[in-house]
């Protein structure tokens, strides 16, 4: 028995020359929430088929809730919210949801997954008449409905408005903090930072990174400074020692830096006054472009 829900050892996937998982090793705790991320390619949608087990690996083991992951969902444990599945056009919100929950056996009620999922307001209306962010939330409502112990959300926000957004982010945290793992993919950088746990990422179908946001950040060498300048002058700005680039608004100057302290240095030395500095971490964006920047495997 093992307390990882998810275990995946030298796992190798291809699809004809492409290799898109190639030894890709990671585990992930049971109740935890950890974010794939990685560009386009890289191997993040394989390795959540081979999750589910709706494909086979070509080697290395994968080990979900301590089995094989068909039996594992099999079983009613996992579930999952990707990004393709049409829903059922004649039925309602209501009854599309109730019949999710009693294929796993009504775990939770109609009225709590409904709040959950943000559907409330849109439980009588067909399946038809829905705009994609609100049947993304009855996808999100069915893959909550049996309470599963692993969830598996693939860019699960794309078609959600801010609202839907932060209500969905505190329904995922309610359910993690029952217990249940939760696993995601997204491209949207800010959402893995505010609600993951852990980063993993993949790039080529490698695990190059694994940890905790903060320590997935500090990879980035990368340091923003920004100050108010009376002229700011962007030739002379971007002329500046240890400026990687520079953006300029009326008088606000940003200046991405891989070298600040010579930067802010030489800035004092040529323009005397500057107001309002401040030196800060570049975010989990410039850390994934450091991490990822070698490979693309479109
Ligand atoms: N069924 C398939 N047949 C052939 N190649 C495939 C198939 N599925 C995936 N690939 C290839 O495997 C690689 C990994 O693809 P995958 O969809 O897992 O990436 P991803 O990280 O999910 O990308 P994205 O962010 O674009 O969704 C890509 O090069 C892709 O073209």
């Amino acid at each position: 028995m093992t307390a990882d829900a998810i275990v995946f050892r030298d796992v190798v996937k291809r699809f004809g020359d492409v290799t898109a998982l190639n030894r890709t090793d990671f585990a992930v705790a049971k109740g935890e929430v950890l974010a794939m991320l990685g560009p386009n390619g890289a191997g993040k949608s394989t390795a959540v088929d081979l999750l589910l087990g709706l494909r086979k690996p070509d080697e290395g083991t994968i080990s979900v809730l301590g089995t094989d992951p068909a039996k594992a969902v099999s079983q009613g444990r996992v579930s999952a919210m990707l990004q393709r599945g049409s829903l059922p056009a004649g039925a309602r919100v209501a009854e599309i949801v109730d019949l999710s929950r009693r294929l796993y056996g009504s775990v939770r009620s109609l009225d709590e997954v409904l709040g959950l999922a943000g559907l409330d307001g849109i439980a009588k209306r067909r399946a038809d008449a829905l705009s994609g962010g609100q049947a993304q939330r009855v996808r999100f409502g069915m893959a909550l409905a049996g309470k599963p112990e692993l969830l598996f959300l693939d860019e699960p926000t794309v078609a959600l408005d801010v609202e839907a957004r932060q209500h969905f982010w505190r329904s995922v945290q309610k359910v993690a903090a029952e217990g249940t793992t939760v696993v995601f993919a997204t491209h949207y950088l800010d959402e893995a930072d505010e609600n993951a746990d852990r980063i993993v990422v993949l790039n080529s179908g490698v695990v190059v990174a694994d940890g905790p946001p903060s320590t997935i950040k500090a990879v980035a060498t990368v340091r923003v400074v920004r100050c108010v300048l009376d002229e700011p002058d962007l030739n002379d700005l971007q002329g500046l020692p240890g400026v990687v680039s520079v953006e300029v608004h009326g008088q606000e100057v940003a200046l991405r830096c891989d070298d600040a302290d010579s930067t802010v240095a030489e800035m004092y030395a040529r323009y005397g006054k500057l107001r309002d500095i401040q030196v800060s971490g570049a975010g989990l964006e410039d850390a994934l472009l450091a991490l990822t920047s070698s490979g693309d495997a479109r």
